[in-house]
């Protein structure tokens, strides 16, 4: 969420397409719900870029061989510790055209399952991430509901840093420090929640 909401607020025309397109579908006459997600392709498209340049698990979980395999042409032994290196994969030059730059725009015709195992945030196979769809709901619903209902501003009106911090789960070196005020056509609604 806060590297989603620090990308959006230094791609101000990025924000704005995710209004407009949350502004069509869903209107100012209620909040926006689960149901509305399956309608807001370009919310998604920002989920999967923010999820490609700063996936939680850049290195998955670490998994073990439970029998002698080839990956890739290497033999690698029975009981070997392997860990999948997801965020080069998903920042590779070679695979994505300037890979740090953010751009939504990239997964609008999506190449098939997973957009061609290219974009793996969440692991695959047997021992993915079992959580997959409910994470996706609930900060899509979140993310949503806040273009939705606020307007937001960076403190100083300068870029957001986004220096990584180290850790297994790549954190933001400084925490975000924004300014929200309610859009005025939702004034109504959040005064009821
Ligand atoms: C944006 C949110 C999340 C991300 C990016 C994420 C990512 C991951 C990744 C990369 C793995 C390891 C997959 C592998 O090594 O192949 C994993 C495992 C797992 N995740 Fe998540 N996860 C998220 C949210 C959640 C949520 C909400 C839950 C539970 C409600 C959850 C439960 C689990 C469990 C139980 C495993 C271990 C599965 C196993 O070893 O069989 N995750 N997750």
């Amino acid at each position: 969420m806060e590297w989603a909401l620090s990308l959006l607020l230094n791609h101000p025309e990025v924000l704005e397409k995710a209004r407009i397109e949350i502004d069509e579908h869903v209107g100012h006459d209620r909040l926006m719900d689960e149901a509305d997600l399956a309608h807001l392709p370009y919310l998604r498209s920002i989920l999967n870029e923010t999820l490609r340049m700063y996936p939680p698990a850049p290195l998955l979980v670490p998994h073990e061989s439970s029998e002698e395999c080839l990956v890739g042409g290497f033999r690698i032994p029975r009981g070997t510790m392997l860990s999948v290196n997801m965020w080069a994969i998903q920042n590779d030059p070679k695979l994505w055209p300037d890979p740090r730059k953010f751009r939504p725009e990239r997964f609008d015709n999506p190449e098939g399952a997973r957009d061609g195992f290219k974009l793996l945030p969440f692991g695959y196979g047997r021992r993915s991430c079992p959580g997959e769809g409910l994470a996706l709901k609930v900060v899509g619903l979140a993310l949503g509901s806040l273009i939705q209902c606020f307007e937001w501003q960076v403190v100083g009106g300068k870029m957001v840093d986004m220096t990584e911090g180290t850790g297994f789960t790549i954190p933001k070196a400084r925490p975000l420090e924004v300014t929200c005020r309610p859009r005025p056509s939702m004034l109504r609604h959040l005064s009821e929640i």
